[in-house]
């Protein structure tokens, strides 16, 4: 008896940063759009709570406490008053501290796999509740599609999508630690005034009429340019995409993944193609977006 979750990765197509707030976290304008990318979640009974990971990223994966999954069953167990005796595999396909919210759609994976196998029925604004007490990004790993993330980026708005945008994102040797991009983000602004994070309507109407050269003309990352001070090899990775005939390019997120829009589906295997070609990457991988949010794909039996 298990239950599995499929839930995908995130591509942040707007992501405007305001100052440091009070409690260390920024106030956001963050337009997250879901993308065919895929971690899946299996929950199946067992006597305590236990975790392991596969995939080619697996071995950067914790296996305590400290992966966000077991941190969303011990969430909800607490809540309900039930023990946390589950089994939880991660099929890992999203890339480890890539800045496509892997942890964080696991994190959501497990709260939905865990409520179905112990019959929590924990209601939608529960799960968003004990998601965004997990993470920033997690409860739009629940959600999917794409949507407006305002706050620290956990309070969303679904936006509509009119048709299917193309992606096509190289992977880096290494990775790159969430809190140290935005560490670097306020040092290059210290002193300045960051102005505060607004959503743009133009790239809002983009994604609504589905049109990917105005999304191209629109897309925006704030943590960019904090990202390449880090990680300035992605200048290159970043060149070789628009060379190879992509809309646009920018740092996935807190990278150091980085992300290219094309035109259609043709169009997006030869960007990979010469992404690949160009050295300048670890992997590359095409993916389509909008993709769903958390869905059971195997109940219980
Ligand atoms: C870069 C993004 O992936 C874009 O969607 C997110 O903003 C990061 O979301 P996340 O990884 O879920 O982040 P959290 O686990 O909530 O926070 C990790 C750390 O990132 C920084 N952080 C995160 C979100 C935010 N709005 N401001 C921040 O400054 C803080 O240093 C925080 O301690
Ligand atoms: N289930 C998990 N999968 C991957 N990493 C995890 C998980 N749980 C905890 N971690 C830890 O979190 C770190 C960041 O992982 P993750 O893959 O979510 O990064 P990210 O995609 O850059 O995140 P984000 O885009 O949300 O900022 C990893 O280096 C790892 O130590």
């Amino acid at each position: 008896m298990s239950v599995t979750v499929r839930v995908p990765a995130k591509v942040n197509v707007q992501l405007a940063v305001g100052g440091a707030r009070p409690d260390g976290f920024h106030d956001l304008a963050n337009v997250f759009l879901a993308v065919g990318l895929y971690d899946e979640v299996t929950a199946t009974p067992a006597d305590r709570l236990r975790v392991t990971c596969s995939g080619p990223d697996a071995h950067q994966v914790p296996l305590d406490r400290s992966n966000l999954a077991a941190r969303a069953a011990l969430a909800l167990a607490e809540r309900h008053g039930v023990t946390p005796g589950v089994h939880l595999h991660i099929a890992k396909d999203i890339p480890v501290a890539g800045g496509m919210a892997g942890g964080s759609a696991d994190a959501a994976g497990a709260l939905v796999a865990c409520d179905a196998l112990w019959g929590t029925g924990a209601s939608r604004a529960e799960l968003l509740d004990i998601c965004a007490e997990l993470g920033s990004d997690v409860p739009f790993g629940l959600v999917g599609g794409a949507a407006l993330g305002v706050g620290r980026g956990e309070q969303l708005t679904p936006l509509d999508v009119g048709g299917t945008f193309h992606w096509v994102f190289a992977l880096a040797d290494g990775g790159l630690s969430t809190p140290a991009v935005y560490r670097e983000f306020d040092r290059q602004w210290e002193g300045l005034d960051v102005p505060a994070p607004q959503a743009s309507p133009a790239l809002i109407e983009a994604l609504r009429a589905g049109d990917p050269r105005a999304l191209a003309g629109v897309l925006g990352n704030d943590l960019e340019p904090a990202a390449l001070a880090l990680f300035p090899a992605l200048e290159q990775t970043l060149a070789a995409g628009t060379d190879g005939g992509a809309l646009a390019a920018l740092v996935s997120g807190s990278g150091p993944t980085t992300a290219f829009l094309a035109e259609d589906a043709a169009s997006a295997e030869s960007v990979a193609e010469a992404l690949l070609k160009s050295d300048t990457c670890r992997a590359v991988r095409v993916a389509p977006a909008p993709a769903p949010g958390a869905t059971v794909i195997a109940p219980a039996v």
